[in-house]
């Protein structure tokens, strides 16, 4: 299997790639932005592409290595380099490491913020162009002034940790910030604009998006305080870099710090690298030894388990099935995708509507997997590459609609799944099914509401008959004529005399002329079978 490492990663994680049977790891460094074509040419197989902010998994990258590529992992936090949408419809898992380089880069947001209120860049270039500036390069304290924190996330947390210990007073924007955490943080949660009012220092840590992109621009920065300093170590286009530029110029911005840019690399005559008071860096928040061995082994090691079926940790576009919750989870989903599969093959009529609902002690569980798991089941017969990643995207490209239900009702077992399909002459298919016994078995505990009780894999025909005398002798002789042996046998029916449901495992499957005959059989209303 191949592992395109697109972005320089720590060795950590290359060699822990390099020590797993049937990887071969091809590192390409450099190669997305200097040889294209080359790139994709390499790209085109590969089972996981490893990337940290240089190299781009586009729609076209992601179509190149399809269908072998099970994983995209970014060393790092900001997945802005990959195309989330095109990765979830080819069932591609993308996955960051949250965390390993939030203090590496709290640091160097620190350290900016230092370097705005003391010119140490420009006392360190003066010195070594032999010059001795002392009365042109004074500054400012952090000591009593409010720095306001936009994006109170990991990295804009520890930021506000650092700068309580400075004696500064801490305002906050962030939609998502709970009182509690606020608290907890010792600072103030504020509004935008009072944020903007109010504040000395500004720094932003927030991901860009559409509500993010140019928050900071000419408008935002006339209501600011006179000699403002602003810091983005987040991503470029936070602040908008033509208006920051005229803000500096004016003086309205004293002094500013930049670790990200709208494009990188920052071009060569930019004229941010001229700006008087602007203090530069060129992409490194992360670049720290610890925070490059934390997000380099943690890549490494969480798209190693993807590729191999284990746990999925930090997944950006489906829900995360760390190895605790894949142990609490696993056993239901097997069960999961035969119910889905179950109502879609059932179905004899086209299938508008799913309704799902969970009952008993599995309704703590985590409704979202296993509602991915009974959809996988669903579309096995319908799309080829359904996965995990994909179900959702797939179902609502369908038009059909998943509503999802937890019941306290109480039923006959523990814990009980129910998947019904609405079909769109108004008759409804549905499957119920539970696990038992301490081995966790799947069980099929009822279809269409009549109780039987099958293990749902391989093959099982479904036949509805009226329930009349030496129907079980004729389906049975016929399936035996046939070669096919039967495995188990469920019978159930809703009255003597009334509609029957009989359910045969069978070894093998029936040939079109046995099914024929079975259908021939007056009696039967349905026969159909189904393959788990
Ligand atoms: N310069 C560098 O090398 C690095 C940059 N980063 C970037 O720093 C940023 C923050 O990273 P983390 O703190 O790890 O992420 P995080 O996800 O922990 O925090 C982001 C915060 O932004 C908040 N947010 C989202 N939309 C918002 C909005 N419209 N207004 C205000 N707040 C909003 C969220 O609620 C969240 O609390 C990301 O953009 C990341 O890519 C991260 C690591 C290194
Ligand atoms: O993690 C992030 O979001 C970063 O911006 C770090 O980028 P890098 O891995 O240093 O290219």
């Amino acid at each position: 299997m191949k592992i395109l490492v697109a972005d320089k990663i720590s060795s950590i994680g290359v060699d822990f790639l390099k020590q797993q049977e049937g990887f071969e790891v091809v590192e390409a460094y450099g190669l997305y932005k200097e040889d294209y074509s080359k790139f994709l040419e390499l790209a085109k197989g590969s089972s996981a592409i490893i990337v940290r902010s240089d190299s781009k998994v586009t729609r076209e990258v992601i179509e190149t290595a399809a269908p072998e590529l099970k994983a995209i992992g970014r060393a790092g936090v900001g997945v802005d380099n990959i195309d989330a949408e095109a990765a979830t419809d080819y069932g591609v898992v993308v996955m960051n490491t949250p965390g390993g380089n939030t203090i590496a880069t709290a640091e160097l947001t620190f350290t900016h913020m230092l370097c705005g209120a003391r010119p140490v860049p420009q006392g360190a270039q003066s010195m070594r162009e032999g010059r001795w500036d002392r009365k042109i390069l004074g500054g400012s304290e952090l000591f009593k002034k409010t720095l306001g924190v936009c994006g109170m996330g990991r990295i804009g947390a520890e930021v506000a940790k650092r700068a309580k210990a400075f004696g500064m007073e801490i305002l906050a924007y962030d939609p998502y910030l709970s009182a509690n955490k606020a608290e907890a943080l010792g600072v103030e949660a504020v509004e935008l604009e009072e944020l903007f009012a109010n504040s000395d220092y500004i720094t932003v840590h927030m991901p860009l998006t559409d509500a993010t992109r140019g928050m900071i621009n000419a408008e935002s920065i006339a209501t600011m305080k006179d000699g403002v300093r602003l810091f983005n170590c987040a991503r470029g286009g936070i602040i908008n870099e033509e208006d920051l530029l005229a803000a500096l110029e004016s003086g309205k911005v004293a002094a500013a710090g930049l670790d990200v840019y709208a494009s990188e690399p920052l071009a060569e005559d930019h004229p941010f690298r001229s700006a008087k008071n602007l203090n530069l860096t060129p992409h490194l928040g992360a670049s720290t030894e610890e925070a490059q061995e934390s997000v380099g082994l943690e890549i490494a090691e969480s798209v190693t388990s993807v590729i191999r079926g284990g746990g999925i940790r930090n997944a950006i576009n489906m829900p995360s099935l760390d190895e605790q919750t894949l142990k609490t989870v696993g056993p239901y989903l097997d069960l999961c995708s035969a119910l889905g599969s179950l109502v879609q093959q059932l179905a004899l009529e086209k299938i508008e509507k799913l309704k799902i609902t969970y009952s008993g002690k599995i309704v703590d569980l985590d409704a979202n997997s296993l509602t991915r798991g009974i959809i996988k089941g669903f579309l096995k017969d319908i799309s080829s590459n359904a996965n995990f990643v994909n179900a959702l995207v797939i179902m609502e490209r369908l038009g059909l609609n998943v509503d999802v239900l937890k019941s306290s009702e109480e039923t006959d077992y523990t814990e009980l799944i129910k998947v019904e399909a609405e079909c769109a002459n108004g008759e409804n298919v549905s499957a119920e099914g539970t696990l038992i016994g301490k081995g966790n078995s799947p069980r099929v505990v009822a279809i269409n509401g009549r109780e039987v009780e099958v293990e749902p894999h391989g093959c099982m025909l479904v036949i509805a008959n009226s329930d009349e005398l030496g129907i079980v002798g004729k389906i049975g002789s016929i399936i035996g004529k046939d070669g096919v042996n039967i495995a188990a046998m469920s019978l159930s029916r809703n009255e003597v005399g009334g509609v029957a449901l009989n359910i045969a495992s069978l070894d093998s499957d029936l040939s079109d002329a046995a099914m024929d005959e079975i259908k021939s059989i007056e009696a039967i209303k349905q026969a159909k079978v189904v393959h788990l």
